[in-house]
Parts: structure tokens; sequence; C-alpha cells
């Protein structure tokens, strides 16, 4: 098949990632027989440094003729300056809500070798397979946001309506019937309006559309404890978009680090936006050491969810295996014998050249 997919490699391990991203789709295109047009944008801090605009006008166009777009990470202490007027981040969520992808999916199955990695007890893990769906245009992070009182004050509202719940929560059910059927859905309807309409929004939904699905509502803050405590108990779980933020960085502990974690974002289109779950990791970046893993396994998740290239995210996603099956661990993994971002990617795109 011929497809155009856009790069933003963005900042800091960002485009460390994403070069060995950009080796691989070549070994897919070079083994499979297709065609890939890959064409590099700019996002981040990397683009307020060269034109001002952390979403420049031309990365919405590339990114808008693009079958699919890959990301790396945003930002970085050089634009963390609270008193900053543009950050990094904010391009990020444009693009987000212009590409409309409300549905952040986010897996997390631990391989079998993570319970090397994993601070955990190693039955923990034992058949954890669970789907994040976390809301990705809306709430707190979308709302309005303002200071007040010479600036003593400040606010970021969080608003939700009835149709932003229902299409995420259609979207949860959908997935829930190709897996075990069950759906977790977190919020703080305790304490939270917004929670208490997506509360009454989803059992609905459920009730009315999707009567074969078992559903539950659990407050967040106990879910940060039952995520630790009884994790193999949990399928598809679906939640607002910050709760979704912090929750699937915990979960990352599961996997047994935050760079195995890939994250497809889609909307009612094909198009969609992939990125590992990580950010910029400026602690580590330019060191080379970065495990590109979670951007490779992203690979995967666009090949199948926007190109609709199932048997070749299957060979992504069996030849990242086969590196944690042979010990072809980054730093973040292993305290002895760590290979560098490069020799991880080469291992990866290596076994899809000669995938059967
Ligand atoms: N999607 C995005 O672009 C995101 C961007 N960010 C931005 O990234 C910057 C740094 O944020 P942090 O809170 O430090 O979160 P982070 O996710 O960048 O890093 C957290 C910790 O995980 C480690 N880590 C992350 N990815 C890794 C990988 N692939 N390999 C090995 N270790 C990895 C880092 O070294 C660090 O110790 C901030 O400016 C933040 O806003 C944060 C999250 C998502
Ligand atoms: C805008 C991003 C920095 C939010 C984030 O941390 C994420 O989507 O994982
Ligand atoms: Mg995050």
């Amino acid at each position: 098949m011929k497809a155009t997919i856009a790069l933003l490699p963005g900042d800091g391990i960002g485009p460390e990632v994403v070069a060995q991203a950009r080796i691989l789709l070549d070994a897919i295109a070079a083994r499979f027989g297709h065609t890939f047009t890959i064409e590099e944008g700019l996002i981040g801090g990397i683009a307020i440094d060269e034109t001002g605009d952390p979403l420049p006008p031309e990365t919405v166009a590339l990114c808008e003729r693009a079958d699919a777009v890959l990301l790396g990470a945003v930002g970085g202490p050089k634009w963390s300056d609270p008193n900053a007027p543009v950050r990094p981040e904010q391009g990020l969520l444009k693009l987000r809500a212009t590409l409309g992808v409300y549905a952040n999916l986010r897996p997390v199955a631990p391989h079998p070798a993570a319970a090397k990695f994993a601070p955990l007890k190693p039955e923990l893990l034992e058949g954890v397979d669970l789907l994040f769906v976390r809301e990705l245009t809306g709430g707190a992070y979308f709302g309005e946001k303002g200071r007040e009182d010479n600036g003593r004050v400040a606010f970021d509202v969080a608003r939700y309506s009835v149709e932003e719940i229902e299409r995420v929560t259609r979207r949860a059910a959908q997935l829930a019937r190709g897996r075990r059927k069950k759906i977790t859905h977190v919020d703080k309807a305790n304490v939270l309006e917004t929670s208490r309409l997506w509360r009454s929004v989803v059992t609905r939904v459920f009730g009315d559309e999707f009567p074969d699905i078992e559903f539950e509502h659990v407050l967040v803050d106990a879910m940060t404890m039952h995520l630790l405590h009884r994790p193999a108990s949990f399928d598809v779980i679906l939640t607002e978009n910050l709760f979704g933020d912090i929750l699937t960085d915990e979960a990352s502990v599961l996997a047994g680090s935050m760079g195995l974690l890939p994250s497809a974002s889609i909307g009612d289109g094909r198009a969609g936006l992939y990125e590992p779950i990580h950010g910029s990791a400026p602690d580590i970046a330019g060191q080379g050491i970065a495990n590109p893993y979670a951007t490779l396994l992203s690979v995967a998740l666009l090949l199948r969810h926007s190109l609709g290239l199932d048997a070749e995210a299957r060979a992504v996603e069996s030849a990242v295996s086969q590196a944690l099956d042979a010990g072809v661990l980054t730093r973040d993994l292993t305290a002895e014998g760590a290979v560098s971002t490069s020799q991880a990617g080469e291992y990866v795109a290596a076994r899809v050249r000669e995938a059967a």
C-alpha cells in the first residue's frame, strides 16, 4: 500500500526515539512491499525556537493530509518558565483537538519478562492485560484558564458535555466487546460535578446500548491503589483526560518502564495520532540511552488502526517481544549490559526484516 506518515520528533528524547521509528517503518516497507512517504514536521519547544509557535500551520497542514501521525514528545526545562507566554505542551494539546482524536488508547500488558524489571511482586503481574481509554480533548486541559487578583489566583475550568462523554464511552464499549467485556469507569463523583455527569451518561449508555458489557464505577483515589494491588482484575478502564494521564503513568510501573507503553489517539476518522505515553525525559536526553520500545509499539498501533496493516503490526509487536526475551534492554530496564537506543531499535528492525 501507499501511505503518507507524518513524523513529529519534538523535544528531548523525542528525536532519538522517532529516529528508530523511521528505521522500523523503512524495514516494514521493505519487508512487506509498501511505499511509505515520510514527512517530518515541527512541534513543541523546537517549533517555538524556530517559528515562535508550538504548532506551526505547516505542521497542521502536514498532519491533516497524512494518513497517520507519529509523535515523539514535547517540552523541557528550556521552555518551562511558569511565566512563559507560550509552552511546548500547548502545541500537542492543540494538535489533539485539531485532529479530533478524542479517544486515547493506552494498552498495558506486561511482557512475561516484566517480572524482572517491574518493582511489584511477580504474582501480581500474572494475567494483567489492561486497556485504558482516556478522553483526550476535554476536561481541565482544555477548559478556560487564567489568573485573577494580579496573578495571585489561578483557575483551570474542567468542562464536559454529554456528547463528549457519550462518544468516548461508546468507543470504549466497542473495544470492550472484542476483549473480556468488562469496563471500569473511573471518576471522582463524590466531589466533582463533571464526574457526576460522566457517571450518569456512562450508566445510561451502557444500560441502553451495551447491556452485554459488565461495568462498574470506581473513585479515582481508590483506583490508584487497586491498580497496584489487583491489576489483573481490570480490563478496559474508561476515564476522563486528567485522571487518565495520571493513572497511565502509574500503570507503566506494571510494565516495568515508561519506555514500554505506547498509545493511539483516534477520533471518528481513520487518521490517528500515535505517541509513547512518556514525555521528553530531559534527564536522559542527548545520551542515546532512551528506551525506544514505547515508540516502536506506537508504530504497531499506527499500522493496525490507521493503515489496517494487522500482520505488519503483529510483526513489530513480535520483534519487540523477541528483544525483551533476548535481554536487549536499555538502561531503564537493566543495570547491567544495557544497550543504546539505536542498538535496541536496530535489533527490532532486524527482526522485522527477517519476519516470516
Ligand atoms: N506527550 C508528551 O509529549 C509529554 C510531554 N511531557 C513533557 O516532558 C517533559 C518532562 O516531563 P517528566 O515529568 O520528566 O516526564 P517524562 O515522561 O519525560 O519522564 C519521567 C521519567 O521517566 C523516564 N523516561 C521517560 N521516557 C523514557 C524512555 N523512553 N526511556 C527511559 N526512560 C524514560 C525519564 O528519564 C524520567 O526519569 C515535561 O516538559 C513534560 O511537560 C510529559 C508527558 C507527555
Ligand atoms: C499535554 C501532555 C504533556 C499531557 C501528557 O502528559 C500526556 O498526554 O501523557
Ligand atoms: Mg502524561
